[in-house]
């Protein structure tokens, strides 16, 4: 019998789906010589440019910045009036470039990438529709991405919620704002809608931030509170109204009911695998988060799947980072040359399971990677937890008047380096590839002795956290 994946094919690659992650795979494939085209039935660019990281980061760092300025004497008095929500608004609006996909389409030109515009669903093996036509190719990668899945509160889906779109997309500051879940996205919401103006109440099932280091979500919820932002950790939503007025009732397991012109919700997200075709496949939407280190669907040898809908790290640089493993993959396995899936291999994914950075553009930021305590002991990993008050380093005083944060360093006991880092303080974000590098790279605690940080940077926290380890204080 003839093998389908010889046989003549429209590409050599469709991808599904023009997020991050979908751009990058076809890019990668196009850079190794495959023909390849994507589908996408919005904008191209997907929901991080448009929705998600670019609009709510740009929502966000005005009022940092003046927050960053009240915090310095000599700066601060030359601040004479309050933030400008109409100019941070039009500054968003600038970053989604009003929500047209142009300068994206020409990118995907220039990389030799084909544009098919519609929604795309597997046809069969191979086979990829939109709209009226069927496109053969010899793999397919689904790169569909993410939609915020809403929990079963009575009356929500009625009281029409803002979910993460509409509040980054927002064209105006409403006066009060609830947010339902306090994960990253609802905490950076809160933010940006305190900075803005809004009275923002935020209601967190369990504790702010829950899955990072507990001090993390303590600092920031702090930092909420002094901005007025009314913080309710172990807040269970029973019930919610939408009133004649357009005015929100949320009522509480406990009995309170609050009230504001707008409910955001941001309780997390499932994959967009609906309508997809996988099923009349025999593939199960679940099968896609069984995906190997190449991106590839197990039980297939043509299908795989990149970003969010894989659900392994609901993060654009880890979408990317695992298109690009993918892209190159397909590559290698189409051409014939050889694949390097080993773990750490050119083509394998395998930071996804401990080195995944992420960052809460809060202020105070989180900036952690690798596994927290918790994840360590439960994985039954023998760990040293070291904590420093980052205040403490001449660095972060000079950065801010009263700065105050915590780093964390969790090392393996028997290997000598480092499983995870979390940073929490003002414009953390940049520390963390350094703990990124040591992470992926392995790099022993003996070896990052040597690794002097320059004097006076924040960095310095990195030669307090080595010396805590080496030479602790006695207790
Ligand atoms: C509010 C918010 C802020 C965020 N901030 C950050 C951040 O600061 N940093 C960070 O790393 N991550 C952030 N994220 C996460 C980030 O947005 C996602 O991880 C990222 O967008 C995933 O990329 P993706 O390519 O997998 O999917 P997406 O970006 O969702 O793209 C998927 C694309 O596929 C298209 N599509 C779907 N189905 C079909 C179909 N059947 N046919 C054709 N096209 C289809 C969609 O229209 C979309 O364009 C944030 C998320 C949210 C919600
Ligand atoms: N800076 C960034 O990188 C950034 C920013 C925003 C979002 N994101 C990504 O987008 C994803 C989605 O963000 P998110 O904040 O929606 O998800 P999340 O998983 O970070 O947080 C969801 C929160 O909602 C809570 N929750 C879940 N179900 C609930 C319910 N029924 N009632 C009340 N609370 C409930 C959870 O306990 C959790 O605290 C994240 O996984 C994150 O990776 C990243």
């Amino acid at each position: 019998m003839q093998d389908p994946a010889k046989t003549a094919a429209d590409f050599d690659l469709i991808v599904i789906g023009a997020g991050p992650a979908g751009e990058n795979a076809a890019d990668y494939a196009a850079r190794a010589g495959l023909s390849a085209a994507i589908v996408e039935s919005e904008l191209v660019g997907g929901e991080c440019s448009y929705w998600a990281c670019m609009p709510s980061k740009a929502l966000l760092r005005s009022g940092q910045a003046l927050d960053a300025a009240r915090r310095l004497p000599g700066a601060q008095q030359a601040l004479t009036g309050s933030l400008d929500a109409p100019a941070v608004l039009a500054r968003r609006d600038a970053f989604t470039s009003g929500w047209k996909d142009d300068g994206q389409v020409k990118w995907l030109e220039s990389a030799g990438i084909t544009l098919l515009r519609g929604h795309g669903r597997l046809a069969g093996e191979r086979t990829v529709q939109v709209g009226e036509q069927a496109y053969t190719a010899r793999a397919v990668v689904l790169a569909t991405g993410s939609a915020p899945a809403l929990p079963p509160i009575d009356g929500l889906a009625d009281a029409e919620p803002w979910g993460t779109r509409e509040a980054t997309s927002a064209q105006q500051v409403p006066a009060r704002l609830i947010v339902i879940g306090g994960g990253v996205a609802g905490t950076e919401m809160a933010f940006a809608y305190g900075s803005l103006g809004a009275q923002v109440t935020v209601l967190a099932r369990g504790r702010l931030l829950g899955s990072e280091e507990p001090h993390a979500g303590d600092l920031v919820a702090r930092a909420l509170q002094a901005r007025g932002v009314d913080v309710r950790e172990g807040a269970t939503p029973a019930r919610v109204d939408r009133g004649p007025d357009g005015v929100v009732s949320v009522q509480l397991e406990d009995g309170a009911v609050l009230q504001a012109e707008e409910l955001l919700v941001s309780t997390g997200r499932k994959p967009n695998t609906a309508d997809l075709g996988l099923e009349e496949l025999g593939i199960q939407p679940e099968a896609l988060r069984e995906v190997d280190d190449t991106l590839l669907v197990p039980g297939t040898d043509w299908l795989y799947a990149v970003g969010d809908v894989n659900s392994r790290a609901l993060l654009t640089h880890q979408g990317k980072y695992q298109a690009r493993a993918a892209g190159r993959a397909i590559a290698a396995r189409l051409t014939g040359k050889p694949l390097a899936d080993d773990p750490w291999g050119a083509q394998a994914a395998t930071a996804d399971h401990g080195a995944v950075p992420r960052v809460v553009f809060s202020d105070p930021q989180v900036a952690a990677v690798g596994l927290t305590a918790k994840q360590a002991r439960s994985q039954g990993l023998d760990i040293v937890v070291i904590e420093h008050d980052l205040g403490s380093v001449a660095g972060a005083s000079l950065h801010a008047s009263g700065y105050s944060g915590r780093a964390t360093l969790i090392v393996d006991k028997a290997r000598s380096v480092i499983l995870g880092a979390t940073f929490v303080g003002q414009d953390v974000a940049e520390l963390l590839h350094a703990a990124t590098i040591a992470i992926a790279g392995q790099v022993p605690m003996e070896r990052l002795w040597h690794a002097v940080p320059a004097y006076p940077t924040i960095s310095e926290i990195w030669l307090r956290l080595l010396e805590d380890y080496f030479y602790p204080q006695p207790v």
